[in-house]
């Protein structure tokens, strides 16, 4: 119980919001498009950031894929084989074998995310470009395995977003959130793949139009 909420719960939310606040500031058009879907949630008879709210905030949820494609929390995860097994593509996997998936590696391969694959474009999560219905698209886990896939993925799942647009749109709603350094942050793929030093900020307050 003590790992799953501590060591799968709380670092890999952390981290994934780490990256989030660090690309934000880089990309001042989606922080916009973020504190915009929050501020017209509040505004509209909203009960403030109640579960049904927070399910709707598909900006909030697009900015939070597309930085955990690029910066995963967890970076790679290995499994033993018990028995021989032979993988769906024919791949065989001899008793003791390890197998281990990448999620870093595969958010930013060209051939499942494009040309632009290195870019942050919370765009790419929308069914129609610059979110014009507000649509996300569904993305099979198998391309983007954050959370795993199959039977053992992540039990916390959609826990985890509502714990992370609950975050991010009650911080972004009122303060502005800016690093203090300029440097490109360093990826460190342990465990819980985490930023190098941690992010330092300046905290200023947003002014609500
Ligand atoms: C951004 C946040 C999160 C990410 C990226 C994430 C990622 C993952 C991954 C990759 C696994 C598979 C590990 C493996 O098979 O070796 C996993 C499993 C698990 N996660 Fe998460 N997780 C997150 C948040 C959470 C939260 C908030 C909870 C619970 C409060 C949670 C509970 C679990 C549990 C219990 C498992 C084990 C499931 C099983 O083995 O059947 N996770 N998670």
């Amino acid at each position: 119980m003590v790992i799953s909420f501590i060591i799968a719960g709380r670092d890999t939310t952390s981290s994934a919001m780490t990256w989030l606040f660090w690309l934000l500031s880089k990309h001042q058009n989606a922080e916009k498009m973020v504190v915009k879907e929050v501020e017209s949630m509040l505004n509209n008879g909203g009960n403030g950031f109640d579960f049904e709210t927070l399910k709707e905030m598909n900006c909030v949820k697009a900015c939070i894929c597309e930085s955990m494609r690029l910066y995963p929390p967890v970076a790679w995860d290995s499994k033993h084989a018990l028995y021989d097994d032979v993988l769906p593509d024919g791949t065989f996997v001899g008793k003791g074998d390890r197998v281990t998936y990448f999620p870093y590696g595969m958010g930013r391969m060209k051939a499942l995310w494009g040309k632009d694959r290195f870019e942050f474009k919370p765009d790419r999560w929308f069914q129609e470009p610059s979110a014009e219905n507000g649509l996300l698209k569904p993305v099979s886990p198998f391309k983007f395995p954050v959370f795993q896939a199959g039977p053992r993925v992540c039990l916390g799942k959609e826990m985890a977003f509502i714990q992370m647009k609950y975050v991010v749109a009650s911080i972004l709603k009122r303060f502005e959130i800016r690093p203090v350094n300029g440097d490109q942050p360093v990826f460190v793929p342990l465990l819980t793949g985490h930023m190098a030093g941690g992010l330092y900020v300046m905290v200023k307050r947003r002014e609500l139009k």
